[in-house]
């Protein structure tokens, strides 16, 4: 079963689902609140003293089940909470009081002596922005500078104020504040932990896919011992304008890292390519299909550096009526419109999804996943949306990318992608499993190259060692 990305809601029914299943859900609250209490001792091995700030719901509860621990494993543990637990909760208390430890009230927080702080005031159950001590005890908490551990979320997110924790604890599956800006940056290092959830119970086929290694893998083409440069797949890139002499020089070495056989570059005569010695050349007079078929290509990526002829381009490329991949220039409605049904991946931006769904960049940077569904359902192709994270929609189906960072914000990044995703398409993929391990793979070689500073041929370089890395097994999510 693919690994999904649950809502607050789809959580809910996880968790009744366990329960449906005869699983008692004070295990799962025990086993979350040993998860935290763990990752207390892990990630702050110095520390002997641990503040517990709880809510009155479940994730309070595993705020107790934590500081139970904590105390049994020899902490100075400090518990403040409202009172009105009922439930799991309330069993949790009570059996962290029976060790004789007192639980204060929140109003009564005094943060003198404690070196590290476990946030369980309130998780998937929030349902408006913190107000009153809850602000006020996060407030306390972030101004203090000390170490937060925030027990499945920080509290508070996505709304401000918010707890900003160092760890966020992630329960049973990772939810959407945990991938989506600006809920992400409050929860620092994110780790994930099963709590013994039954997998029966998180089965949601309807959820975003999140792309794991495991799945990612067997995605791979294989590469048999007695391939050579045209069985493996052979990529057209049509692009090229003045001053964007590098956008397909990218594309085209990106297929080649990718596995492509054989990459020829087509553009428009006179305009001075960057050099790039295994590509073939095709300069044309003008864009016609009948030209680009001399290419003798199984996938076409274009758009990239195409400037004012990125239509044009586009138009003669699909002719050839091979998979493609269009990208920036080749973006307008006109040129997408006319690709439903048809093998087609477009990798726009927010700003080109925003003029391809005529809304605003900021409204699709603020709802991805609704984006690209849009995208999606109004062209009939396979969508990748760029973005931290990129998503990814065909009909149905979505799934969220986990590798890569804001380090590859940076130009030519994009062309490199195009030319990935095309040398997937060549090699025989289907348009959404070439989508999904393209921006997979091409985010894993960038984090494999550093964490700023990238340069869109140094991802492209990389492409080899990463993909040798996921076949042996040596890449983990960023949440273990
Ligand atoms: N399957 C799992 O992942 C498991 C998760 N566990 C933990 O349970 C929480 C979710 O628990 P739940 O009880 O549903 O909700 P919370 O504890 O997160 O929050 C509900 C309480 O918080 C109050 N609330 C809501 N919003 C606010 C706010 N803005 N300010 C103050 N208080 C707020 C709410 O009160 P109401 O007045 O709204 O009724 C509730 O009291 C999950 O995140 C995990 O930590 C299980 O332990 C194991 C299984
Ligand atoms: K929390």
């Amino acid at each position: 079963m693919g690994m999904r990305l649950f809502t607050a809601d789809a959580m809910r029914r996880a968790d009744r689902r366990a329960v449906a299943l005869g699983y008692p859900s004070l295990l799962l609250m025990e086993a979350a609140g040993r998860a935290v209490a763990r990752a207390v001792r892990e990630h702050f091995p110095d520390a002997r003293a641990v503040w517990v700030v709880a809510g009155k719901g479940n994730n309070g509860g595993d705020g107790f089940v934590a500081a139970r621990w904590l105390f049994l494993w020899g902490y100075r543990v400090a518990v403040y909470a409202p009172d009105g637990q009922a439930g799991d909760a309330a069993q949790a208390r009570k059996a962290l009081e029976a060790h004789g430890v007192a639980v204060r009230p929140l109003e009564a927080l005094d943060l003198e002596g404690a070196e590290v702080v476990v946030d369980a005031l309130v998780g998937t159950g929030l349902s408006r922005p913190l107000a009153g001590v809850y602000a006020e005890v996060a407030a306390r908490v972030n101004a203090s500078g000390l170490p937060v551990v925030a027990v499945d979320l920080p509290s508070g997110v996505p709304f401000t104020p918010h707890v900003r924790a160092d760890v966020t604890v992630a329960l049973a599956g990772l939810k959407r504040e945990h991938l989506f800006y600006p809920a992400r940056a409050a929860c620092g290092r994110i780790v994930l932990d099963g709590i013994g959830m039954p997998e029966a119970a998180l089965e949601a086929p309807e959820l975003p896919e999140l792309l794991t290694p495991e799945a990612m893998r067997a995605l791979l083409p294989e590469r048999p011992g007695n391939a050579h440069k045209g069985s493996v797949g052979r990529v057209l890139v049509a692009g090229g304008y003045a001053t964007y002499t590098g956008a397909p020089a990218l594309a085209a070495l990106g297929a080649y890292r990718a596995g492509a056989g054989l990459v020829t570059l087509a553009y428009p005569e006179g305009v001075p390519l960057e050099p790039l010695l295994e590509v073939v050349r095709l300069p044309l007079a003008a864009w016609r299909a009948e030209a680009l078929r001399a290419a003798r290509a199984e996938a076409v990526a274009v758009g990239m550096g195409a400037g004012p002829g990125g239509p044009e381009a586009a138009r003669a490329a699909l002719e050839l009526g091979l998979p493609a991949v269009l990208d920036a220039d080749a973006l307008v409605p006109e040129v997408v419109a006319a690709c439903r049904g048809r093998p087609v991946v477009i990798t726009p931006h927010p700003g080109e999804a925003a003029r391809l769904l005529e809304r605003r960049a900021q409204e699709i940077a603020a709802h991805p996943l609704e984006a690209a569904r849009a995208l999606a359902e109004r062209y009939g192709v396979t969508v990748v949306l760029k973005g931290g994270p990129t998503v990814l929609a065909e009909g149905a189906h979505l799934a969220v990318n986990t590798t890569g960072s804001a380090a590859m914000a940076t130009g030519g990044m994009g062309d490199v992608l195009s030319g990935v995703i095309a040398a997937l398409l060549a090699a025989g993929l289907r348009p959404w499993d070439a989508a999904r391990l393209g921006v997979y793979w091409h985010g894993l070689a960038g984090d494999r190259v550093g964490r700023v500073g990238l340069l869109a041929h140094e991802v492209a370089e990389a492409l080899p060692q990463a993909r040798e890395a996921l076949i042996s097994d040596a890449v983990r999510p960023f949440w273990v």
